[in-house]
């Protein structure tokens, strides 16, 4: 009898001890050891951390509209803003029990993005996310995302990135044929190029077209969506264990979903093998992950839930991030004519009213400006987070285990110091003699595709797609804002319009 009393209770008691540990020790102990370094922060909560203050925050700002040329960063990362200016541009503050170290000072920035393969690594995903992107090229680390990025980065070498040429410009077709009729209404070009760069990323990387990989996106926005709502969410001890959220069950079932729709476009593809319609499994993005799939070496060979991932990750950061810079961009030609007349001059001197071709897009240099500077202040991501395992060296600070750092691109891109009092302003100019030149030879003033080895492989493809889309818009059509457009950039993993943006497009009268 006594024994069916103590057994709870030392459960119990053992239970409560490891709890204050992990949630109250460790957290304080953190606290105390960055406090006395001079990394400051709102103080540490029990167990919420300060997500609940992260939350009210957030909805706050939801529904405030901002101006153009205001300062972004307070309605898009409000926390990070207001402490920011409370404790410094290094600061700390809680994710639950987790610490978040900000860092906004730039060799600080570069020395954990430098040091991404094998210090700062990747930051853990939490369960929503691991059924989001979790075992895909963006969150693995070690050996596995050396052999996967290898793959990644064949898949845009030269000769690929010709080869893909045509078929974006054929995506880009597709558009302004939609488009034909429509001159003088109002066109929302965030949807538009949201179909754009589904059909691009479908066609380049996995031979198919938007059509087989519409579902696909479907859910991907979907999961998107739920991400980006638990990044501050609470996990309770124990309770989140024994007990799966609704989110949680949902996106359980949406990446359930996603594996078998990316099962069949694999099938088709291994089918024509099979089958004697096709010799190889093609070179594109699909072929060489089916190609590691069949590996005959089993060092070298992707497994099934490898290949899915990687299907994923590429469908989401290959349209949502170029559908939110080819909007942006056109935001920005629109409010400015100006520039809008000096990318379209260059167009015309380059390609006159043909097709882009590679050789040309390498000599958009008006193009490039202003692709920079639209990053610069509407880069599709704000931070690029990293987790410290083990304790270590940050340029004089002695950082503990367990830590999370958000270098923070979008403090850097707004920073006066750097960018000067017009800093919220849209002025390509500063990018007239290089990035180098504009950032005064500061790496990690300006690094929109990340810095260090965990770059973004993307990027040449990216800017390419970009390059050919305005160009052959900009051939064709003179780009004004619609009277409806509200300005409300939001954050939902990418940097978005929450209203979309409304232009009206007319005919152009250049001549070639
Ligand atoms: C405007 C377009 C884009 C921007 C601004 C962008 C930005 C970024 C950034 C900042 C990172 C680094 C993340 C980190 O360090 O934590 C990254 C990584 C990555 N990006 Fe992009 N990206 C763009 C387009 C693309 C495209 C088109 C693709 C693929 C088709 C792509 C695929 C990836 C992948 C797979 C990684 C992970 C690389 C690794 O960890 O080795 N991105 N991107």
């Amino acid at each position: 009898m006594k024994l069916l009393i103590l057994a709870p209770c030392c459960f119990f008691f053992i239970a409560l001890i490891k709890l204050l540990y992990d949630y109250l020790w460790i957290p304080l102990l953190i606290q105390h050891m960055l406090n006395s370094q001079g990394i400051r922060g709102p103080p540490y909560r029990f167990i919420h951390g300060n997500n609940k203050e992260v939350t009210k925050m957030k909805q706050n700002v939801l529904s405030k509209s901002v101006g153009l040329t205001d300062d972004l960063f307070p309605k898009v990362q409000p926390h990070i803003y207001t402490w920011t200016n409370r404790y410094g541009k290094n600061f700390v503050y809680w994710n639950g029990a987790r610490a978040e170290l900000v860092i906004s000072e730039p060799e600080l920035v570069k020395e954990v993005l430098k040091n991404s393969e094998q210090i700062f690594q990747k930051k853990k995903l939490s369960d929503i996310g691991r059924k989001f992107l979790g075992n895909g090229l963006i969150f693995i680390e070690g050996e596995k995302w050396a052999k996967h990025r290898k793959l990644a980065n064949h898949t845009f070498h030269g000769e690929s990135l010709k080869n893909m040429t045509p078929a974006i410009i054929a995506s880009v077709e597709t558009m302004l044929e939609k488009w034909k009729g429509q001159e003088g209404k109002e066109i929302e070009v965030y949807q538009e190029f949201r179909l754009l760069t589904s059909e691009v990323i479908s066609r380049t990387a996995f031979g198919s077209n938007y059509m087989e990989g519409e579902k696909i996106f479907a859910i991907l926005s979907k999961l998107t969506v739920i991400t980006s709502r638990n990044l501050s969410k609470t996990r309770i001890p124990l309770i989140s264990k024994l007990w799966k959220s609704a989110d949680l069950l949902e996106s359980e079932k949406l990446s359930k979903e996603i594996k078998d729709r990316v099962m069949k476009i694999v099938k088709k593809r291994e089918d024509k093998v099979v089958n004697g319609e096709a010799n190889s499994f093609r070179s594109d993005f699909l072929g060489l992950l089916l190609n590691a799939y069949h590996d005959s070496d089993e060092k070298n060979r992707l497994s099934l839930e490898d290949l899915v991932a990687e299907c994923k990750t590429f469908y989401f950061a290959g349209q949502e991030t170029v559908n939110s810079l080819l909007a942006w961009m056109v935001l920005h030609l629109a409010i400015h004519g100006d520039w809008q007349e000096k990318a379209r001059r260059e167009v015309i001197d380059i390609f006159g009213n043909q097709n882009p071709h590679l050789e040309g897009i390498a000599k958009l240099k008006i193009m490039t400006m202003i692709i920079n500077e639209t990053l610069r202040l509407y880069g599709p991501s704000n931070s690029l987070p990293r987790a410290v395992t083990r304790e270590v060296q940050l340029g004089k600070l002695l950082l503990p285990a367990n830590i999370d750092i958000l270098p923070l691109n979008i403090g850097l891109h707004r920073d006066r110091h750097f960018w000067g009092d017009d800093v919220h302003h849209f002025k390509p100019e500063r990018f007239a003699e290089g990035i180098a030149k504009a950032t005064n030879y500061t790496t990690a003033a300006f690094f929109p595709f990340g810095l260090g080895p965990r770059s973004c492989v993307g990027m040449t493809f990216a800017i390419i797609e970009t390059k050919v889309a305005l160009s052959m818009i900009l051939q064709r059509y003179t780009i004004t804002l619609s009277p409806a457009y509200v300005h409300s950039p939001i954050p939902i993993l990418t940097l978005r319009p929450q209203h979309g943006i409304q232009v009206i497009l007319e005919p152009t009268h250049s001549n070639a």
